[in-house]
C-alpha cells in the first residue's frame, strides 16, 4: 500500500519522530512511501525510504492529490501548521478534498495518525 507523508515545517521533526516511533508497521507491512520533496529529504535522512515528490509550495500537494484522484495512494499522514501560512494554501484544500472525495484516509495531526498506524 502507499501511503504520502507531508509535514509543513514547523512540524517536520514531529513527523520524523512519529515515522521512528512506527517504523516496525512501515518496514514489515510492505508499505511504500511518498511524500512531497522537503519532508522527503528529511525523512530520508532519517533512514527511510520514500520517493519524494515536488516541494509543496512547487506543486508535490497537488503531485500526491492525483495519486490519490487515481487510486494510487492509500492513506494520507499530514502535519500540518495550523499557526503558519502557505501560499499553496489551494493546494493543500484540493489535497484534502480530494481524500474526501476519493474517501481515502487522512490524518491532519500525530494523534489522528496514530489511530490510522493501528488499524494497519
Ligand atoms: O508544503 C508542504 C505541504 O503543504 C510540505 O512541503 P515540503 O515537504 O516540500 O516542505
Amino acid at each position: 500500500m502507499e501511503i504520502a507523508i507531508i509535514a509543513h515545517d514547523g512540524k517536520k521533526a514531529e513527523m520524523v519522530q512519529f515515522l521512528n516511533e512506527h517504523s516496525n508497521v512501515l518496514h514489515h507491512k510492505n508499505i511504500n512511501l511518498i511524500s512531497t520533496g522537503t519532508t522527503g529529504e528529511k525523512v530520508s535522512k532519517a533512514g527511510f525510504n520514500v520517493n519524494a515528490l515536488l516541494s509543496g509550495p512547487l506543486g508535490g500537494d497537488a503531485q500526491i492529490a492525483a495519486r490519490v484522484a487515481e487510486g494510487k495512494c492509500n492513506m494520507v499522514l499530514f502535519f500540518r501548521d495550523p499557526l503558519d501560512r502557505h501560499p499553496h494554501e489551494p493546494d493543500i484544500l484540493m489535497l484534502m478534498r480530494l481524500c474526501d472525495v476519493h474517501n481515502v484516509p487522512l490524518a491532519t495531526n500525530p494523534a489522528t495518525a496514530e489511530l490510522l498506524m493501528k488499524s494497519l
